[in-house]
């Protein structure tokens, strides 16, 4: 069976190669802090190998049978199938996900693979329009973009990948993919291990185990990449954007989120509380679409903090690798000294404490704020972590104005009993996505994801991701010679 541990080297151009830097990382398990493996970094040099073998790569790979690239990606979910159990067990001990969590993860990863074979033909159909001038033929053809730069961070680091990474192949592109590397055997090495196995030209996808720090902003300025495709928090997707605009680069950017929960004046209590713990909680809250503020009709409030705080308290917290756990490891000490400066301000500010949580090790046991002012910074900030803000709305319009008062955009749910008034309060949440009646982590292959406002640009999903990862080329002949006016 595959050590992925072994796998700690950079993909490029088919060959799994050492980093030539003269610095080393440790991949940790986020709950133990042992060390799953080391990696030497790869170098600016080697990253530009990458981008090198990938523009001639795609040369070849953008002429292949839409069947030879289904065949390819077929294989590739037989990979992922045949060894489920081992990439659960790597999530689990390298990011820091519950059993739970990783067989999300992969069950998500498997329907974007299993989607991906519905578009590749995409790039083989051209459509004939009419023309106005006499004689001419208009034919239209979709045509890959080229070489894509993928980054993607660390909390679903597979799925996150694979996101970028099937589709662009399945539409003849290219790819060079950096994952965050204390994520980089499940968030690049697998996938590499994968589409090597499963007979993908050398060069068509290569991944980079390294740091910015060793790389700079190479990735951004390398002139090769038509598009970079990032994941990640907004403050770096910002630069990505700037830089990307500069060069005139097309952009795929998924960032951070503010989602809130909206619990209306005729919501079920008992449901809205188990979808908020588990659209709260799953994950630690390492979602960019995880619920971050509860925003309660004050009919309700008494009772929905009652039980939500009573449920929240059986929550098993602890090692990962046991199957009945629920909050495992904040990913490092940076994100976890985040969290806990959040708290302790909060707590400065005198915002009302409904659950005290604690630390014990690397896993923060949820907290529970409550009476939390909209416009606080907890309330506007991106928790990342087990910390629940519940807010009271003193009508329901009030709930959805307030859960439109943040700069992000990305997911919003609704809770009601009317649920055609739940559609129409849907569509007045300024979100990309807001699901009635159920919590805000969903997502689904042939479904548009993506943010508004600073939670990012562009849609995954099909038929919307073929739109982002390919481009419209224009073919006229003229099947009679053409009279000009002059
Ligand atoms: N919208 C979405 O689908 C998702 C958004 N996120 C967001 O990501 C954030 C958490 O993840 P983090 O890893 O902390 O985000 P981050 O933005 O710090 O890093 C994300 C990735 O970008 C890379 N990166 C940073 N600067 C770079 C540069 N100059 N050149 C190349 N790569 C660079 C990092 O190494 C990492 O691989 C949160 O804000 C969360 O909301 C996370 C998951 C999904
Ligand atoms: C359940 C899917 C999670 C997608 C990545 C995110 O929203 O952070």
């Amino acid at each position: 069976m595959q050590r992925f541990e072994e796998l700690n080297k950079s993909f490029i151009n088919g060959e799994w190669v050492e980093g030539q830097s003269e610095c080393t990382s440790d991949i940790l398990n986020p709950y133990d802090n042992s060390v799953i493996t080391t990696v030497r970094l790869a170098t600016k040099k080697q990253l530009q190998e990458a981008f090198e073998a990938a523009q001639q790569a795609q040369k070849q790979w953008a002429k292949t049978t839409a069947e030879e690239r289904k065949r390819v990606i077929r294989n590739v979910i037989e990979y992922f199938t045949e060894n489920r159990e081992a990439i659960v067990s790597l999530l689990v001990r390298e990011t820091g996900s519950t059993v739970l969590k990783a067989n999300i993860e992969i069950d998500l990863t498997l329907a974007e693979l299993q989607e991906a074979l519905n578009y590749a033909d995409e790039i083989n159909k051209v459509r004939e329009v009419p023309s106005v001038v006499p004689g001419k033929i208009n034919r239209i053809y979709r045509l890959p973009i080229g070489v894509i730069a993928s980054i993607s961070p660390f909390n679903f680091p597979l799925y996150l990948s694979m996101r970028t990474i099937v589709p662009a192949i399945a539409l003849g592109n290219a790819v060079v993919h950096k994952p965050d590397l204390q994520v980089g055997l499940s968030g690049g090495s697998v996938i590499a291990k994968a589409f090597e196995e499963a007979g993908l030209p050398k060069g068509v996808l290569n991944v980079i185990l390294t740091e910015v720090a060793e790389i700079g902003d190479d990735m951004l300025t390398n002139p090769i990449p038509r598009l970079i495709s990032f994941t990640g928090s907004t403050a770096v997707g910002r630069k990505v954007g700037e830089i990307a605009g500069r060069n005139l680069k097309r952009v795929a950017l998924e960032l951070g989120g503010n989602s809130p929960f909206v619990v209306l004046s005729d919501a079920d209590v008992d449901k809205a509380v188990e979808a908020a713990v588990f659209g709260k909680f799953v994950h630690q809250g390492q979602i960019c679409m995880a619920i971050n503020r509860i925003i309660v009709h004050q009919d309700k409030y008494d009772e929905f903090v009652a039980k939500f705080v009573e449920k929240v308290k059986t929550l098993p917290c602890g090692d990962p690798s046991d199957p009945k756990t629920i909050v495992g490891p904040i990913i490092n000490e940076r994100q976890m000294q985040k969290a806990l400066q959040i708290i302790e301000e909060a707590k400065r500010e005198g915002v009302k404490v409904a659950l005290e949580g604690k630390r014990i090790g690397n896993v923060l046991t949820p907290y529970v704020f409550v009476d939390v002012d909209n416009a606080s910074k907890l309330a506007q900030t991106e928790l990342f972590a087990p910390i629940a803000s519940i807010i009271k709305a003193r009508t329901d319009e009030e709930a959805i104005a307030m859960a439109n008062d943040t700069e992000y955009g990305l997911s919003a749910a609704i809770f009601t009993s009317d649920i055609e008034k739940g559609e129409k309060l849907a569509l007045e949440i300024d979100s990309g996505m807001t699901h009635v009646n159920d919590q805000t982590v969903n997502c689904e292959p042939n479904t548009p994801f993506g943010g508004n406002k600073c939670s990012g640009v562009g849609r995954f999903g099909n038929p919307w991701i073929v739109e982002e990862f390919t481009i419209p080329k224009w073919v006229s002949v003229q099947k009679q010679s053409r009279e000009y006016p002059i």
